[in-house]
């Protein structure tokens, strides 16, 4: 069940002489089975669904392009951060490596860990629901999880794209959510999905009106501006406040071209940085936070590290006050 681990000898980057300089290269762990609870990183090596979804594939390489811009941010945290390795997906057996990752993400929120899952394509996020609901419906393990006969785990998607394609026709980085409503329907479990950031230009009419079957909240790229954040953050909070926990993914695809160029399906439009953030602190800050993953960088075609860094500022972001 353990995700593969690799050397921390990637963990390296700049050593300031000043006292109290750290940077995440000099403080993060590898993640041991008595670890005190703390932010775990966690890699999922697959772009098999990208390439399912005739994307641009090279997002295999996220999690290694996400770490190596994260080693030398400065270190602010309180608390620990463990590198957990990675869940690798070999001969397109994409179904087993989200299995696989959904038992590691369960087998770390069963620890106390917060993780955040590297993507990986956005099949990342079949796996990283697997593994909270996992974990809250305790059927993995005998420890002190907060067993729950059908949790409302919120899903909160800052992406370009619904991905609610039908997975009748293939299993893909554009399904996973369409895969997870019908995993809650199939348990009897609520379907709570926010996606923010929609291009309608991006998405048909009918992936629109799966959205409204589903009852999706939506807000497009257009409708997140500076003026209307304070009342997108209200609807974030009332969101969260009908749920029992938190899964927040960001598909990095959901920034525009000139800050992420390095995915598989760049953004004409998108949101910008400085709008995202402070939506993901209402998030980090909701107290409901319990998994967060970063899909779809595809270093293959990132300019001068740009797409990693900002992969690498999010989870600075939302680490921060941990
Ligand atoms: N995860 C990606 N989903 C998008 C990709 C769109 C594209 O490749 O243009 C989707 O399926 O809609
Ligand atoms: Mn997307
Ligand atoms: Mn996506």
């Amino acid at each position: 069940m353990h995700a593969d681990r690799h050397s921390m000898q990637l963990w390296q980057g700049r050593i300031d002489p000043e006292a109290d300089s750290p940077r995440w290269h000099q403080r993060i762990q590898p993640l041991s089975a008595d670890s005190q609870p703390g932010v775990a990183l966690l890699g999922f090596a697959s772009d098999e669904g990208v390439r399912r979804n005739h994307g641009r594939v090279g997002a295999v390489n996220g999690p290694l392009a996400i770490r190596k811009a994260l080693a030398n941010l400065a270190w602010h945290r309180q608390g620990a951060a463990y590198d957990a390795g990675d869940v690798l997906c070999a001969d397109g057996d994409l179904e087993s490596a989200q299995a696989r990752l959904g038992h590691n993400v369960c087998a770390l929120l069963d620890a106390g860990h917060l993780p955040i899952v590297l993507g990986g394509g956005h099949e990342v996020a079949f796996g990283s629901w697997q593994g909270i609901a996992e974990h809250l419906a305790g059927c993995s393990s005998q420890i002190a999880a907060p067993r729950m006969d059908a949790p409302r785990i919120g899903i909160i998607n800052f992406d370009a794209h619904f991905d609610l394609r039908d997975p009748a026709h293939a299993r893909s980085s554009g399904t996973p959510f369409a895969q997870i409503a019908e995993q809650c329907a199939a348990r009897g479990w609520p379907f709570a999905y926010a996606c923010l950031g929609v291009s309608r230009a991006s998405n048909t009419r009918a992936l629109f009106q799966r959205a409204a079957e589903l009852d999706v909240l939506v807000r497009e790229d257009r409708e997140i501006r500076e003026a209307s954040l304070d009342v997108i953050a209200q609807q974030l909070q009332a969101f969260i406040a009908g749920c029992d926990a938190i899964y927040l993914t960001i598909d990095i695809d959901v920034l525009p071209a000139c800050e992420a160029p390095g995915v598989s399906a760049p953004a004409a439009r998108g949101v910008p940085l400085a709008l995202l953030e402070p939506l993901l602190e209402s998030v980090r800050d909701s107290g409901k936070l319990r998994l967060a993953d970063l899909a779809e960088l595809n270093p293959e075609h990132d300019i001068d590290s740009r797409t990693a860094k900002v992969a690498a500022r999010l989870i600075h972001l939302l680490t921060l006050t941990g």
